[in-house]
């Protein structure tokens, strides 16, 4: 399956500008892009970056600095049932092969993997007509599309898919289910699991 990951290269993760400074966001944000490359890649998937700028990574890398809809629609362009292409979001930081294999192997026309929060955190698209609309309430969005363009949909059932971390609180679901790039470089930046009015949360001791 080709999959292409959208990423901003120039400001990412802006939402978690309260406990990383600007460098800080950028090193995490290119920890998890190696991350998810490596789980599409254990999925069996080929891997191509679509960045908003050139970025140093180990997968090619098409630069587009137009926003993520026009930019991942101009990748489905030549997307059909023999020629599926995915849309895996760089931010998965639980992704893994076995999970994103359960996306590129399901039946279906669009396949979804909800994002918390009515977003769409991956997708398998094998329609030719089908477009993305991202941000807001873009689950419900994209299943609106797939219908009118009369695309089967499936719907992939996945806590590690359902995680993408924007904000402060995710930084919990990296520490306590991933072990790759990201969490590497969160452990050594200081960050660690408490506990704090009954609640999971991170401490960063540096
Ligand atoms: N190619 C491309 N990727 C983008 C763009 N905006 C966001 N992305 C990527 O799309 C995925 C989802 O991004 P968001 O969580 O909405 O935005 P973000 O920039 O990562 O984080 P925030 O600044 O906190 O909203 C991530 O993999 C981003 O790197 C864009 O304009 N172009
Ligand atoms: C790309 C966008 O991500 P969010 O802004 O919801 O993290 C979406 O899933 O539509």
């Amino acid at each position: 399956m080709r999959a292409v990951v959208p990423f901003d290269a120039d400001r990412p993760k802006t939402r978690l500008a309260d406990v990383l400074d600007e460098r800080e966001r950028s090193t995490l944000a290119r920890a998890m892009l190696a991350d998810v490359l490596a789980a599409v890649r254990a999925a069996g998937g080929e891997p191509t970056v679509l960045s908003t700028a050139p970025v140093d990574v180990d997968a090619p890398v098409r630069v587009d600095d137009r926003a993520l809809t026009p930019a991942v629609n101009d990748a489905l362009a030549d997307a059909g049932p023999d020629r599926p292409v995915a849309v895996v979001m760089a931010d998965l930081g639980l992704a893994t092969g076995d999970a994103l294999a359960d996306l590129f192997d399901a039946d279906g026309e669009v396949v979804i993997a909800p994002g918390r929060g009515g977003g769409t955190n991956a997708l398998a698209v094998g329609h030719p007509e089908f477009r993305v609309d991202y941000h807001g309430l873009s689950y419900r969005d994209h299943r609106r599309i797939a219908e009118a363009a009369g695309a089967s949909v499936s719907v992939v059932d996945s806590q590690r898919l359902s995680t993408d971390i924007d904000e402060p609180a995710d930084l919990v679901e990296l520490l306590l289910h991933a072990d790759g790039r990201a969490t590497a470089w969160l452990r050594d930046a200081g960050f660690e699991l408490a506990v704090e009015d009954g609640r999971a949360d991170v401490v960063r001791s540096r």
